[in-house]
């Protein structure tokens, strides 16, 4: 049967949420096309808050990574705007040309953050704080700059100044209104919020109106209405979003301040759905995903013919994402006229609690310092319960006093334990029970639960303690390889050992997985545990790598590939540069770049050149894509510098011989400096070499990244024989030990820099670790050699397969 043909625009949370909903009903209804503007998968755009926070990482919030699309059979296009929508022809046309048909349209642009229309806004240093470039632009900022201004004391300003301080910025926040998140919080809780975050170390300019962003071609100053300034070099605009709504306008969609839509999500125009932040139902448009997620679950219904309840609008529930600070809002929090209050005031603790009722009906809560009944009471609001028959104060004291496991068990099972996702007690305990969950990440694979915001995530472990009882595992609970797996890394590794498994399924169903296939983050991690547990006998499996790791190369935001060919210790040729010049015409590369690592990038090759360029290039990999030795730089010591006293250059290219292409659980980068001066950055390096007075000093675990980290020291030893040696027990040790994607600063810090100095100045462990790492170096083929000389392989990477 012919598949109609869906076309999601925005491939954010809710659109992509939709199309979740859509493949559960059905994989087989649609032929999907996903055109996002961004050059990522979809992505937790909510954590965000935490990256800056430094409490996670870009790569740990993706939620559907590349793939996921391929495994569902949808097309996404990315870094691609859909421009045009020709609702005669029911085609879409991206900014770049691409034309696609649907049977189906689904609209989920989203919002944009609202830019003051003031003169300044264009200088450099200016910024919004919306998706990763923001959260780039503001982290690399935070190197050089030190006096940041955040405009708008709104949950997103105060979650960016929370993680401007602790880049270690100054930290002031420019506010409209007399008090904080006056858009969710009543006088009293705005005044304690304020208090606790000064006492954090930020700054508050409270009803000042900015009316200038002052500076050169950077931002300097703010000017305010009152006449007064401030110096900055940061600015970060929180001041609200609009909906992005100029592509429905186009098509002549019904559009007020969102794209109307019926309570099916339908717009004016037949085929053509909207959701998400872009959307307006009843006059209300939403900024925050649980109602987002209510409106994907009944749209992915509709479009799919299944029977639905209308959408009805949504109470709303915020929780600030700023660690050290509890405030929770939901629904109507201020009282008036038909709304009475119920307020609880501790002075001594800093806490503070109202609920807000209307008649029988609790209608909103503020909490302030202790939020942890905020999702029950969010329940009652959106349950509106008649509590006639309940003394009010009842309500905020639980009955089973105030411990976590006490609440969870004093909640009914329709009670909400996560809000963003709308799972409830119930759903929990059944997943507990009847799949057999025991850990917070297998509730959130099973449910979503603590998908989103994470803010539910204690109060999952609460029922699971409360419901598994003596057999419930705390230490478990953070450990666990992926939410397909109730074991942590290093029971499936001593599990793999022990039992003799070779192969992946083999683990999955040996170990009891919950699901058949495993999941993104289990596939590679399990193919890189077997091949170091049997480095001669596991064979790899290429369908369980990342994207750049299967076609050996690096993909690019516009869809084409960057080459960069080994170059060892970051030396090249007059013959190595002709054919990089001349490889680059042919194949018109966009760029040649020098990378940090001293080798040239060659982008802008279109993947199926990509044989072809290795072929001509006839130099080997340079692995710029993998979790393996990168490079070693080094500077060029003894040969020409006048301070160089030792070969840097030949210990680089020995050592870079001697480690390239085995995988290792995270890429792992190296320099050798002749001198003290360290011009090849030895100190951020996982394993880098100084030279000193006829020695060379080893340091490890640095890290040039976003984690800035720069490395201890290991030791001392005299000749370029012992670094090797050194180096090589080290980068074994790291093979054996480390949990796949976790890179040696991390790895370091998680086993302890003492306990592995032990192990690698120990001349029998050094010796061992050596000879293990020999056996590994023994099977690896030169990758794009492999590829030129297999037809079979050529054909299945770079003819047949879709990449995205
Ligand atoms: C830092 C931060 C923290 C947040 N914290 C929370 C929180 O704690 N709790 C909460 O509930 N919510 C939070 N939010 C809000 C939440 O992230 C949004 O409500 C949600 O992401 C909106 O989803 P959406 O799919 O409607 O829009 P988006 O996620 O913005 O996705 C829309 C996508 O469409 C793309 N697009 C737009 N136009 C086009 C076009 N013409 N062609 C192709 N692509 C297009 C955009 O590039 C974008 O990727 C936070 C937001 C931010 C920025
Ligand atoms: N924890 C969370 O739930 C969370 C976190 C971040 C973002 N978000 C969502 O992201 C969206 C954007 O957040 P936001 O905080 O920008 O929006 P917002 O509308 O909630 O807050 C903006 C704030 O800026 C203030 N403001 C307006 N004009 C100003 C001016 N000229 N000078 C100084 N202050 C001014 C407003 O008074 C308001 O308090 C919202 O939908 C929000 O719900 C949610
Ligand atoms: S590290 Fe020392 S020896 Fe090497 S290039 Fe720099 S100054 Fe010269
Ligand atoms: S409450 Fe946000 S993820 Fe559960």
């Amino acid at each position: 049967m012919k598949k109609n043909r869906l076309v999601l625009i925005g491939n954010g949370m809710a659109g992509v949420k939709t199309i979740e909903e859509i493949l559960k009903i059905s994989k087989e209804k649609f032929e999907i096309t996903i055109i996002g503007e961004e050059p990522h998968p979809n992505y937790n755009r909510i954590l965000l808050s935490k990256v800056l926070q430094g409490d996670t990482t870009v790569e740990d919030i993706t939620i559907n990574d590349w793939s996921w699309y391929e495994e569902n059979g949808i097309r996404l296009i990315t870094n691609e705007k859909v421009e045009h929508i020709c609702t005669a022809d029911q085609t879409v046309t991206t900014n770049a040309g691409t034309v696609i048909s649907y049977d189906e349209l689904i609209l989920a642009t989203g919002s944009q953050p609202f830019i003051l229309p003031i003169a300044g806004v264009d200088k450099e240093g200016v910024t919004t704080f919306r998706d990763i470039k923001d959260t780039d632009e503001m982290l690399k900022a935070s190197k050089t700059y030190k006096k940041a201004a955040v405009i708008g004391g709104g949950l997103l300003g105060l979650e960016a100044a929370r993680g401007l301080l602790n880049l270690g910025m100054q930290v002031s926040v420019i506010h409209l209104g007399k008090s904080l998140m006056d858009r969710q919080l009543d006088a009293t809780a705005a005044e304690l919020l304020k208090e606790e975050l000064e006492k954090q170390g930020m700054r508050f300019l409270l009803e000042k109106n900015t009316t200038e962003i002052l500076g050169g071609e950077r931002v300097e100053r703010l000017c305010f209405s009152d006449g007064e300034e401030l110096e900055c070099d940061l600015v970060v605009m929180a001041v609200g979003i609009r909906p992005n709504v100029e592509l429905a306008q186009s098509t002549g969609l019904w559009v007020n301040r969102g794209i109307i839509v019926s309570d099916y999500l339908e717009t004016n125009i037949p085929h053509i759905y909207a959701v998400g932040e872009c959307v307006e139902h009843n006059h209300i448009t939403y900024g925050l995903v649980a109602p987002l997620f209510e409106q994907a679950k009944i749209l992915a219904k509709k479009i799919c013919n299944v029977e639905t309840t209308p959408y009805e609008g949504s109470v709303t529930f915020t929780q600030l994402k700023v660690s050290g600070v509890e405030v929770f809002s939901a629904g109507e929090f201020i009282e008036g006229d038909d709304k009475k209050a119920l307020k609880v005031l501790d002075e001594q603790d800093g806490i503070y609690k109202k609920l807000v009722f209307r008649n029988n009906q609790l209608v909103g809560a503020v909490l302030f310092g202790d939020s942890q009944e905020g999702n029950r009471l969010f329940s009652l609001i959106k349950k509106q319960a008649d509590i006639s028959d309940t003394a009010k104060i009842s309500i905020l004291q639980p009955i089973g006093g105030d411990s976590g496991e006490n609440l969870v068990a004093s909640m009914a099972a329709d009670e909400l334990v996560c809000g963003c996702n709308g799972v409830s007690k119930g759903a929990i305990v059944q997943a507990i029970h009847e799949q057999g969950c025991t850990t917070v990440n297998q509730i959130k694979g099973c449910t979503s639960a603590g998908r989103s915001c994470g803010g539910c995530k204690s109060m999952v472990s609460d029922l699971l303690e409360l419901t598994l009882g003596d057999s419930f595992d705390a230490s478990a609970q953070k450990e666990t390889m992926c939410s397909c797996t109730t074991l942590s890394r290093d029971e499936v590794v001593e599990a793999i050992k022990e039992k003799g498994l070779m192969h992946t399924r083999e683990v999955m169903n040996v170990l009891n997985w919950n699901t058949s296939d495993g999941c993104s983050k289990c596939r590679p991690a399990l193919n890189y545990y077997l091949g170091m547990v049997y480095p001669t006998e596991y064979e790899d499996e290429n369908e369980s790598r990342y994207v750049n790791e299967r076609l050996h190369a690096n993909i690019q935001k516009d869809g084409s590939f960057g080459v960069v060919p080994r170059m060892y210790g970051g030396v090249t040729s007059p013959d190595q540069l002709r054919k990089i010049a001349d490889v680059a015409e042919k194949y018109n590369a966009k760029l040649l770049k020098v990378t940090g690592g001293q080798r040239i990038d060659i982008f802008g090759i279109e993947k199926e050149d990509l044989p072809k360029v290795w072929e001509e290039l006839d130099m080997p990999s340079g692995y710029a894509y993998g979790k393996t030795l990168r490079t070693v730089k080094t500077c060029v010591g003894e040969s020409f510098c006048r301070f160089g006293t030792q070969d840097s250059i030949g210990l680089g290219i020995a050592l870079e011989k001697r480690l390239e292409r085995v995988g290792t659980p995270h890429k792992f980068k190296m320099g050798v400096s002749a001198c003290p001066r360290n011009c090849a950055e030895s100190g951020i390096k996982d394993f880098g070499i100084v030279g000193v007075d006829g020695a060379w000093e080893m340091y490890v675990g640095g890290n040039g990244g976003t984690h800035l980290r720069s490395a201890d020291l290991l030791g001392k030893v005299s000749t370029a024989e012992e670094v090797i040696e050194y180096a090589s027990a080290y980068f074994q040790y790291y093979r054996e030990t480390g949990i796949y994607m976790e890179r040696t600063s991390k790895w370091l810090e998680r086993i302890g820099f003492e306990n592995i100095k032990v192990v690698i100045d120990d001349p029998k462990q050094r010796r061992e670790l050596n000879e293990r790492l020999n056996v590994a170096l023994t099977v690896h083929d030169e990758p794009w050699k492999k590829i030129i000389n297999s037809p079979k392989l050529r054909n299945e990477l770079f003819e047949k397969v879709e990449v995205h």
